[in-house]
C-alpha cells in the first residue's frame, strides 16, 4: 500500500521522460507513470500531475538549429507541443484530464490564486486529474517562474499537498553529477537542506531539460518548508513507482522541516496582515471553532473594513473576539450583499458565485 499519510500528492515529470527525443512524445516511460497515477488515485490518494514537456515535444516542428533556444522559438515550440503532451497524457487514461497553464504571476496575484486553488479543489472533487504546466507560449522572462520543479513545489504548497514527487532521469541526488564525477555517492535522504547539498548540485547533462538538480534542490526547500515532503525518483524505471506502492522508499527523500498545517497556519496568523473583519453568528462561530467547518455567507452577521477577494480578514464571534484568520473570497463590498444569506441565493444577488464558502475551511487558522 501506498504512504498512508498521503491524501494528495503532486507528481511532476520532466521533459526528457516525455519526449526523450525531442521528437513529439514518447509513451516509453509514460506508461508506467500513467499505471502509478491510477494506481495511487484508486487507492484513494488525489494527484495533480506537473508535465514538462512542451517545448522538447514541440522541437522538431520548429526550424532552428542553435544553443540556447531563444524565448520566441521555445514559444513557439511550446505551442506545438502542448497539445500533443496533454493528448499522449489523455490516451493513457480512462479518467478525463484537465489542462491548467500558470504563469508566476497567476501564483502571486492573491486572487489569481484563490482562482487556480477554487478549480484544483473542484477537479479533484470531480475525479479529474489536473495536469499542470507553465504558459510557456504566452509568458514572458519576468513572468516566468523558469522551471516546472519550482513551479511543481508551488503548486503541492497551493493545494495541500502531502507529498511532492519529482520524476527525473536520474535515481535521485548524488554528492556530485554521477554523469561527470565517477565517485559519486548516492544520497537516500536529506533531513536538511544547507549551502553543502545545493552545492552537489550540478547542470543538466542534455538541452532538453530545465536547471538540472539545482532547481530540484529549490523546489525541495520550498516544499518542505511548508510541510510536503519531496521526493526525487527515477522516472524511467517502474521499480521506483512499485517500491512506493508497497510504501517502501524510493530515490531521495527530503523531509519536510514542519507538518504543513502548522506551517499554513503560521503563514495566516503571522505572516498575513488582516485588512478587515467579519462577525458571525453562533452557529458558524460553533461550527468553525469545533467542527473545522468554511465559513458560509449566512453566518455573518457584520463585514467591517474595506478588503479584496484574496485578503485576510479576522472572523469573530458576535462580540467581536477574535476567533480565526482566513483568506476571504469575497471583497468586502460583495459580503455586504450576501451577508446572511443561502450560498444558493449568491448567484442570484452578485451574478456570480466563485465560491459557496466565503472562507475555505483550508484557509481558516484558528487563534486558539
Ligand atoms: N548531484 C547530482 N545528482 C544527480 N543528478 C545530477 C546532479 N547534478 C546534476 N545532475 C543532473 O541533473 C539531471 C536531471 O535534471 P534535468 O535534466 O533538468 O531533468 P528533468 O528533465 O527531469 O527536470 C540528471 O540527469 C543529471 O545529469
Ligand atoms: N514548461 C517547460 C518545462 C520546463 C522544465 O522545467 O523542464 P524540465 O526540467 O524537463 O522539468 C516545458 O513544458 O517545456
Amino acid at each position: 500500500m501506498l504512504n498512508s499519510a498521503w491524501r494528495r500528492i503532486v507528481i511532476k515529470v520532466g521533459s526528457a521522460l516525455i519526449s526523450p527525443n525531442a521528437k513529439g512524445c514518447s509513451t516509453r516511460y509514460l506508461l508506467a507513470i500513467a499505471r502509478f497515477i491510477s494506481e495511487c488515485r484508486q487507492q484513494g490518494c488525489e494527484v495533480v500531475l506537473v508535465s514538462s514537456g512542451s517545448v522538447a515535444a514541440g522541437r522538431s516542428a520548429i526550424a532552428f538549429a542553435h544553443q540556447p533556444l531563444p524565448i520566441n522559438i521555445k514559444q513557439a515550440m511550446a505551442a506545438v507541443g502542448q497539445t500533443e503532451m496533454m493528448a499522449t497524457w489523455s490516451h493513457l487514461f480512462d479518467f478525463r484530464c484537465a489542462q491548467i497553464l500558470l504563469t508566476h504571476d497567476d501564483l502571486a496575484d492573491r486572487r489569481r490564486y484563490l482562482n487556480i486553488d477554487n478549480t484544483l479543489r473542484t477537479l479533484l472533487a470531480n475525479q479529474v486529474l489536473p495536469i499542470v504546466n507553465e504558459n510557456d507560449s504566452v509568458a514572458t522572462a519576468e513572468l516566468r517562474v523558469g522551471d516546472n520543479d519550482n513551479l511543481a513545489a508551488m503548486v503541492a504548497i497551493a493545494v495541500g499537498a502531502d507529498a511532492l514527487i519529482i520524476c527525473s532521469d536520474i535515481d535521485g541526488l548524488y554528492t556530485a553529477n554521477p554523469r561527470t564525477v565517477a565517485d559519486a555517492r548516492f544520497v537516500a535522504q536529506v533531513d536538511r537542506i544547507t549551502a553543502d547539498i545545493y552545492a552537489m548540485a550540478g547542470e543538466s547533462h542534455h538541452t532538453i531539460g530545465t536547471g538540472g538538480m539545482v532547481t530540484k534542490i529549490q523546489a525541495a526547500d520550498k516544499a518542505t518548508r511548508q510541510g510536503v515532503d519531496t521526493l526525487i525518483i527515477n522516472g524511467q524505471s517502474a521499480t521506483s513507482f512499485d517500491a512506493l506502492l508497497r510504501g517502501e522508499k524510493a530515490g531521495t527523500l527530503f523531509v519536510k522541516q514542519q507538518d504543513k498545517r502548522s506551517a499554513k497556519k503560521h503563514w495566516l496568523l503571522h505572516s498575513l496582515k488582516s485588512q478587515g473583519s467579519i462577525m458571525l453568528d453562533g452557529g458558524a462561530a460553533q461550527a468553525l471553532q469545533f467542527k473545522g467547518a468554511s465559513l458560509l455567507a449566512k453566518g455573518i452577521i457584520a463585514v467591517n473594513g474595506q478588503f479584496d477577494k484574496g485578503d485576510a480578514i479576522w472572523l469573530c464571534d458576535a462580540e467581536g473576539k477574535q476567533l480565526a484568520k482566513g483568506i476571504c473570497q469575497y471583497s468586502a463590498t460583495e459580503l455586504q450583499l450576501i451577508k446572511g444569506l443561502h450560498s444558493l441565493q449568491i448567484v442570484d444577488t452578485l451574478g456570480f458565485c466563485p465560491s459557496e464558502e466565503v472562507v475555505h475551511r483550508d484557509d481558516i487558522a484558528l487563534t486558539g
